[in-house]
């Protein structure tokens, strides 16, 4: 075992990766005072907090449209359902409106995420297709 932080067993983990990462990293310092970049750096805490746990649901929403994939390769559904996605999107951009979030920046959003959910539903059906 080498006595640094870091070992082979464990240099590749998301730990790992956390671990690297320094949230003081900036283009600003020495530009700013440090109280402001002090305060700067307390609400970017947040703002790390929150992009960490966007990736987590993104994971897990990813996880279950998965699922939906292979549930509709293997009953031979197209990939894309237009309808659901409609509601879905009106949905979201009435919660965004009451949320003050942009209603067309949450429906943008959506939409990239659906094109690439069904990207890897189309994968999924190209796999498990029958060779000609
Ligand atoms: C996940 C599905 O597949 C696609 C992706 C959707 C999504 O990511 O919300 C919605 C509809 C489908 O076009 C589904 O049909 O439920």
């Amino acid at each position: 075992m080498n006595s640094t932080p870091e070992n082979a067993a464990t240099s590749g983990t998301a730990a790992a990766g956390a671990r690297r990462y320094d949230p003081h990293a900036s283009s600003l310092v020495g530009t700013a005072e440090q109280a402001v970049l002090d305060e700067l750096y307390a609400i970017r805490g947040s703002i790390d907090n929150i992009d960490a746990s966007l990736v987590y649901l993104l994971a897990e929403r990813f996880k279950f449209t998965q699922r939906v994939g292979r549930l509709k390769a293997e009953h031979d559904l197209p990939p894309s359902d237009p309808g659901r996605e409609a509601a879905q999107i009106q949905r979201l951009q009435t919660l965004a409106r009451e949320a003050d979030l942009e209603p067309e920046f949450a429906a943008k959003f959506l939409n990239f995420i659906i094109a690439e959910v069904i990207r890897h539903h189309q994968a999924i059906a190209d796999e498990s297709e029958p060779e000609a």
